[in-house]
């Protein structure tokens, strides 16, 4: 996925002006920088819900979304199981997707509490209910914006494993999007850092390069 000279203004904001970014197919990219920086802008134009005024945005072919945002967005009303059943109905008949949802209710370690409710749930199992209806969804490409803000520490880290767990049985396209080093470091086969206004690349890391991350961590320490 790819956007060639794109250029995009909210009123008199001017957020990318002739940006260019690729995404590799089945890597996890992520965009780090500052809070307005303009990241979950470029996500929205990845996944067509943003226009832009112009440019172009090369997109796989046949690409099909699924997304994981800070906030699980649970419908309040609906099951652990309804939830993940609700956005497949359309996509499989109901012998299938019984089996589908059992095995990533199984994968998010939440085969009890399949009947509770979101209100009945932790933070921490509303989100792992999210991923697990992100990857239900046969997408190929994921958009994770900020997903483990506001987790603590030892949930972070338990949410992070749960995701290369899921990611690497059923791998796609990955747009990450964070603040944080730690989850950069960790999650990331390529980290685009952006800063200013509007938008602009200023460092572009492979992870696979470095055998320390310290030296990562020291990049993005800006
Ligand atoms: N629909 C919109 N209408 C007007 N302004 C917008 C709109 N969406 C985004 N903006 C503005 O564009 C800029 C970039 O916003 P964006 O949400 O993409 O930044 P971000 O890097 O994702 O920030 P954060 O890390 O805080 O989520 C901000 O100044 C924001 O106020």
């Amino acid at each position: 996925m790819e956007f060639i000279n794109v250029s995009k203004k909210f009123n008199d904001l001017k957020v990318l002006n002739n940006f260019n970014i690729r995404f590799e197919k089945d890597k996890i990219t992520c965009l780090f920088g500052p809070s307005g920086v303009g990241k979950t802008t470029i996500a929205n134009i990845a996944a067509n819900l943003t226009e832009i005024d112009n440019g172009e945005v090369k997109v796989t072919e046949n690409a099909v979304y699924s997304f994981v945002f800070q906030e699980p967005r649970l419908l309040e009303w609906y099951s652990v199981y309804d939830n993940i059943d609700f956005v497949l109905k359309n996509v499989y008949n109901s012998d299938k997707r019984v089996n589908i949802i059992k095995d990533y209710i199984d994968m998010v370690e939440l085969k009890d509490f399949e009947s509770y409710k979101p209100k009945e749930l932790s933070g921490g199992m509303a989100q792992r209910v999210s991923l697990a209806r992100a990857f239900a969804y046969p997408s190929n490409v994921l958009i994770l914006d900020e997903p483990f803000k506001g987790l603590d520490m030892k949930l972070k880290r338990e949410m992070i494993s749960l995701f290369k767990k899921l990611w690497n049985e059923s791998k796609r396209t990955v747009l990450f999007i964070t603040h944080d080093v730690d989850e950069a470091v960790t999650l990331s086969d390529f980290i685009y850092i952006l800063n200013e206004k509007p938008a602009k690349i200023i460092d572009y890391i492979n992870i696979l390069e470095y055998n320390d991350v310290s030296e990562v961590k020291y990049r993005l320490d800006i």
